[in-house]
């Protein structure tokens, strides 16, 4: 039963447990478990429920969860669920689950019901949203990921693993907006980020019909956000046991797939749904496996913004990055956006951080960036822009 929630409501994941040898029914018990957690908030299960009620059966689930742990068999509550007896089974032949992940689950799916869920000020805010409702995820399946291994580099592990479920969830954050928008009123984006684009609110996000230069921008930067999940995720596979590191590759592969093809939609995440193809999921398999194996999953070499600098100026830098990105695959009236966003960046000295992994396979995202148009050059130590092609210039 759970394996087959899994199969029909998760193509990827039931894609990649197949990869799992040993804790693929304890992986399908989790599934099962989260699903569940998800239709009483949002699925067919709450249409016609009111908030309350939707609030009080989550107070269910988390009654039933403390008694999962707590349970011995002789006093199974009647009111138990077949997910909530697999995710039983699952903490019996499977060490190591703890509560905590699971009852911030729960946390982030009252979030959900809030009057105010979808409207979130600061970026920090999605953060820890996208940790409740999906880094826990990572704290789950990790018992399972470890079977058999001992407890080296588990801070490590955790971590890289939390960053996982958070670059998954910014993808589908970032390719749900007009869904969540047109559908649910949410607006997974932080106002903060919004507003660096011409006073962008949610408002805008919320009546925008095809996107805007500013919308795209904005988008960009969340692709950005999720990308350095991605990479701090990807340092984590090889601290996974062989047998694992193929599940959690495939899974960031696949999606950050998805978070690319949003560029590759021209950032039209309003109209269009973003998915990976059969044959980009082939396509990607041996550079999959291969990095598996070597610990990188990195198919193109993206070109990343750095976040660690919080100052102003940090920020106008990823602003001007986000601008000319944008401009160069937008066409119109890129010339003047570029030397202005170039002149702003030769102001605060900044330019594409220095050291980028694998640049020399950066050249399928930068040749999506030409265009045909001649936007002048522009050069400081770390990039150069000519004629609409972004080079990391050497040094
Ligand atoms: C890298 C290391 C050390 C460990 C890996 C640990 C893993 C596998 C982490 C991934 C955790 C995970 C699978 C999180 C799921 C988060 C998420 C956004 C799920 C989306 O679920 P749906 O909303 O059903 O997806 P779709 O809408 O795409 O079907």
């Amino acid at each position: 039963m759970a394996e087959e929630t899994t199969r029909e409501y998760a193509k990827s994941f039931f894609l990649a447990s197949k990869l799992m040898g040993r804790g693929r029914e304890e992986s399908y018990a989790l599934y099962a478990w989260c699903r569940e957690l998800d239709q009483l908030v949002d699925g067919e299960a709450a249409s016609g429920l009111t908030t309350d009620e939707r609030a009080r059966s989550l107070d269910g689930v988390a009654e039933r969860l403390r008694m999962i742990f707590d349970w011995d068999s002789q006093a199974v509550p009647t009111d138990a669920t077949y997910a909530d007896l697999a995710l039983y089974d699952a903490t019996r032949t499977v060490q190591g689950f703890e509560r905590e992940p699971f009852e911030d689950m729960i946390r982030g799916m009252r979030r959900d019901l809030e009057p105010n869920a979808g409207a979130f000020r600061t970026f920090s805010e999605v953060e820890s949203y996208a940790y409740q409702v999906a880094g826990t995820v990572a704290l789950m399946i990790l018992p399972i990921l470890t079977i058999g291994t001992n407890n080296a580099n588990d801070f490590e592990r955790r971590e890289r693993g939390v960053a996982l479920g958070i670059a998954l969830q910014m993808t589908n954050i970032v390719r749900d907006v007009g869904e969540d928008a047109r559908d649910r009123e949410r607006v997974y984006i932080a106002e903060e980020d919004l507003k660096l684009f011409g006073g962008m609110t949610r408002d805008d996000v919320l009546s925008m019909q095809t996107p805007t230069f500013d919308y795209k921008c904005a988008i960009e930067l969340q692709i950005q956000r999720a990308l350095m999940y991605y990479a701090q995720a990807r340092e984590g596979v090889v601290l996974l046991p062989l047998s694992s590191r193929l599940v959690a590759a495939c899974i960031a592969g696949l999606y950050k797939r998805i978070l690319l093809t949003v560029r590759e939609n021209r950032y039209d995440n309003l109209n269009m749904r973003a998915y990976a193809s059969k044959l980009q999921k082939l396509a990607l398999l041996p550079v999959l496996v291969w990095g598996s194996i070597v610990g990188t999953n990195d198919e193109d070499g993206d070109m990343r913004l750095d976040f660690s600098d919080d100052s102003e100026s940090g920020q106008a830098y990823r602003v001007a990055m986000c601008r000319i990105f944008v401009a160069i695959a937008s066409g119109d009236d890129g010339d003047e956006e570029i030397a202005r966003c170039a002149d702003i960046l030769r102001e605060i000295k900044r330019g594409v951080p220095g050291k980028q992994p694998m640049l020399s396979r950066s050249r399928r995202f930068v040749e999506w960036y030409k265009s045909s148009t001649d936007f002048g050059t522009y050069e400081d130590e770390r990039i150069k822009i000519d004629g609409g092609t972004i080079f990391h210039a050497r040094r």
